[in-house]
């Protein structure tokens, strides 16, 4: 029987994407990759620069220029185009590689990233698992389709004494329960 594990997501179904697998005997983590080439924008290089440049020239920060760099500051969602199934009291831990940081100066912004078992097949975007990254370098960093990016540790969780059952249904993420 079919316990836990991943499966490609449909809009990914031609794009010859592999599952993903744990590198060595021992290892916890599945390596999750990402499923198109993508930027990670440097947060420095596009506005901490810039508002350090307006900063020097206006002796202030514009409102707008505030906002503006607040929006470009959001972390991107990069794809992976994998879903993962797993028994209703497992959980998938998404964590960055340690190499994450130390070669390539990305950062899971959640610190551990949550994929819940009713976030599989959702009807929103079928529970396709997306990494949060951020990149504190100081260049831009060009994520290749297929390179490992986070890696995904399945484990059991444990519900409270006498909680009140949540009702709802899960429809998507990222907020989708509206908070
Ligand atoms: O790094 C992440 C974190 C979460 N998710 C997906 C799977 C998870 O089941 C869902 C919701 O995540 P979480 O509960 O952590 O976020 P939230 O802000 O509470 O969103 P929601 O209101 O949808 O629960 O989003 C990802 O794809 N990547
Ligand atoms: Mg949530």
């Amino acid at each position: 029987m079919k316990q836990r594990g991943f499966e490609i997501v449909s809009r990914y179904q031609t794009a010859d994407l592999t599952l993903p697998k744990r590198q060595t005997k021992q290892a916890a983590g599945y390596d999750l990759a990402a499923a198109t080439d993508f930027v990670v924008p440097s947060i420095w290089r596009h506005h901490f620069l810039q508002a350090v440049w307006s900063l020097w020239r206006h002796g202030k920060l514009p409102q707008h220029q505030l906002t503006v760099a607040d929006q470009n500051l959001k972390p991107v969602l990069v794809p992976t185009g994998i879903k993962a199934y797993m028994q209703p009291d497992e959980v998938l831990l998404l964590v960055n590689r340690s190499s994450g940081p130390f070669k390539r100066r990305l950062v899971l912004p959640n610190g551990i990233g949550v994929i819940d078992a009713d976030y599989y097949n959702n009807p929103n975007n079928e529970g396709e698992i997306f990494v949060q990254l951020v990149n504190y370098g100081l260049t831009d960093y060009h994520i290749k389709q297929g390179e490992r990016i986070a890696q995904g540790i399945f484990m059991p969780y444990l519900p409270a004494d006498d909680e009140e059952l949540p009702t709802l249904t899960r429809t998507g993420g990222f907020g989708s329960t509206k908070e």
